[in-house]
């Protein structure tokens, strides 16, 4: 069924696990994230970023929104790293149940005003809202954080941030970061800082930038002819030790962008003379309902639907 952010996120911080939050830009990455979920008796979010919203518009919100009602788990629909007031509210038009309001690139007090603004409104419709505290280093689709403006986020600030934004939820900086390249070897995450905020605050913490990018994915890549260079995510353990700590939303859309091209690359590698679109688009799915259902049990989320 599909429900609000709050409705699937306020359990998981009450029951220590994470729900994971995976994006889609089609019907092949929709189906791997709900028909999996519903196989492992999981909630899940699907998120769609602007520029998935570009890419596929009402069409693909439809799909998502549809698959999500038929579905026997809950599932919201959620915008991603939404960029203004205006972009949250067209996306509660299209039927989103949850946005994001990322305004972590001001600073503290016009952070604080944007939020609150779109609290005001998407509370009045019924819809959950996610806001952005502290910056991750890396690539956000909107900003080019360089890692001496990337800052993580101060315990103290954050709980005045919920009080004064009523924010449904938070997306804290606490090392993580976008994209494929998180770090040299293992990404430290500040594990101290998330028992700290989790400590001071009771809404559900969020953590982007959680793909675990794993090896079996990118060797498979190479050997499938794709370049990746030295790739490196965020570990299983730091996920399921975060999950125990108030992180309860885990954002992931690189893993699935690595299944899909595996997926693609093997089948076109394995037969030159195949054209018919469902013979790489089905691997593509498949390879990424492997990477869905992992996340699923690493975080919790299985069987607690
Ligand atoms: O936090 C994430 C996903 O992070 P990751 O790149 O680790 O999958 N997202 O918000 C998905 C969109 C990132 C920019 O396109
Ligand atoms: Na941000
Ligand atoms: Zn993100």
């Amino acid at each position: 069924m599909l429900v609000t952010g709050k409705e699937i996120l306020v359990p998981a911080r009450e029951g220590k696990y994470g729900v994971p939050a995976f994006n889609t830009n089609n019907m092949e990455i929709t189906q791997a994230i709900i028909h999996t979920a519903e196989k492992l008796e999981a909630p899940v979010m699907v998120q769609m970023s602007e520029g998935a919203i570009k890419y596929g518009g009402q069409d693909l919100a439809n799909i998502v929104k549809d698959m999500a009602q038929r579905a026997k788990i809950p599932v919201a629909l959620h915008l991603d790293h939404g960029s203004s007031y205006e972009s949250a509210l067209k996306a509660i038009a299209m039927g989103f149940t949850s946005v994001m309001i990322d305004a972590s690139h001001h600073d503290f007090e016009e952070n604080i005003r944007e939020t609150k603004r779109v609290v005001e409104a998407a509370h009045a419709m019924g819809i959950s809202v996610e806001a952005e505290l502290g910056r991750l280093g890396g690539i956000e689709e909107h900003v080019i954080v360089d890692e001496k403006d990337a800052f993580l986020t101060d315990p103290e600030e954050a709980v005045q941030f919920i009080e004064q934004t009523g924010t449904d939820y938070l997306a804290i900086a606490i090392g993580t970061s976008h994209g494929a390249y998180k770090g040299k070897g293992r990404p430290f995450i500040d594990h101290e800082r998330i028992e700290k905020i989790a400590s001071m605050t009771t809404i559900p913490l969020v953590a982007h930038g959680s793909s675990g990018v794993p090896k079996e994915i990118t060797d498979r890549f190479r050997t499938a002819g794709g370049e990746i260079g030295e790739a490196a995510g965020i570990a299983d353990e730091d996920l399921t030790r975060a999950v125990q700590h108030g992180i309860a939303k885990v954002n992931v859309d690189t893993d699935l962008r690595l299944a899909a091209s595996v997926g693609v690359r093997e089948a076109f590698m394995s037969n030159p003379k195949e054209f018919d679109p469902r013979k790489w688009m089905g691997p593509a799915r498949d390879v990424m309902s492997e990477i869905v259902a992992h996340k699923l049990k690493v975080l919790g989320a299985a069987g607690k639907a």
